[in-house]
């Protein structure tokens, strides 16, 4: 049974209809990345798998559980990093994780995600004292205080230099490593070369391409790039 399957969805905002047909499966221990243009789509996928949104039609299933229905049961499987989950700048690093780890029943022990992600010497640190790529650490760290088995992390290195995208990927590696199936979004085609095992490219609401990044590059010729590749796939994209 794959760990998400998403059929058919479909969701618009009044008169835009942003999700015009989505479907797609992401099986267990995978990282799976979603790709596409501003505005194509993305974060309404993913915020419905989340339980976050309700899409208008369309199937969802999360460990087997309907996301909206049965979410307080999936609450404790799922950890989602997304977008807008920053934390008031005063709250220093150890208190928001304790915050955390007490919604939760069998959370991960706190100090050992701080050790793991390097936040060890941060632990009173404000949040709002740190650099773009800590605060990326503490937010991939609060997704998985509740020992999921699925995280769903929404461009988790937008803004972050060069080194702080690397250490990222090399977390969320590690997540994979100790079992969890990752669901990526992200706009840099480096990013899901490197850490992605397959790759869904959404465009104007639909999936437009499903595979292997080796599989997405192939379709725009023997020597093309991913990034040749997701540019004529999404020539037509939404929001630009
Ligand atoms: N609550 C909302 N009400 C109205 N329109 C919305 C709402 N949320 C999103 N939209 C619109 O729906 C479209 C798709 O948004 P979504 O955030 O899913 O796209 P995205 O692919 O994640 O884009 P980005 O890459 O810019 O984050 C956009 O045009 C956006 O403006």
């Amino acid at each position: 049974m794959p760990v998400i399957d998403v059929s058919q969805l479909r969701k618009a905002y009044g008169a835009r209809r942003v999700l015009e047909d989505v479907s797609f499966s992401v099986e267990r221990g995978e990282i799976f990345g979603i790709v596409g243009p501003n505005g194509a789509g993305k974060t309404t996928t993913v915020e419905s798998i989340a339980g976050i949104r309700t899409p208008d039609a369309g199937t969802i299933r999360v460990l087997g559980l309907d996301p909206r229905r049965e979410r307080d049961t999936l609450r404790t499987r799922l950890g989602v990093q997304l977008q807008s989950g920053d934390l008031p700048d005063k709250m220093r690093v150890g208190e928001a994780l304790s915050l955390y780890a007490s919604f939760y029943r069998d959370p991960a022990d706190p100090a050992g995600l701080l050790a793991d992600f390097g936040l060890d010497g941060h632990r009173k640190t404000a949040y709002g004292k740190l650099s773009g790529g800590l605060k990326q650490r503490v937010s991939i760290a609060l997704a998985l205080i509740g020992n999921p088995e699925v995280a769903i992390l929404d461009e988790l290195t937008t803004g972050l230099d060069p080194h702080a995208r690397r250490e990222t990927w090399r977390m969320v590696s590690q997540i994979r490593d100790r079992g969890v199936t990752v669901l990526l979004v992200t706009h840099y085609m480096d990013e899901a070369e490197r850490l992605c095992d397959r790759i869904a490219v959404i465009n104007n609401g639909r999936v437009v391409a499903l595979d292997t990044p080796a599989g997405i590059r192939a379709l725009a010729g023997p020597d093309a790039s991913l990034e040749d590749a997701y540019v004529t796939l999404t020539t037509t994209g939404s929001d630009r």
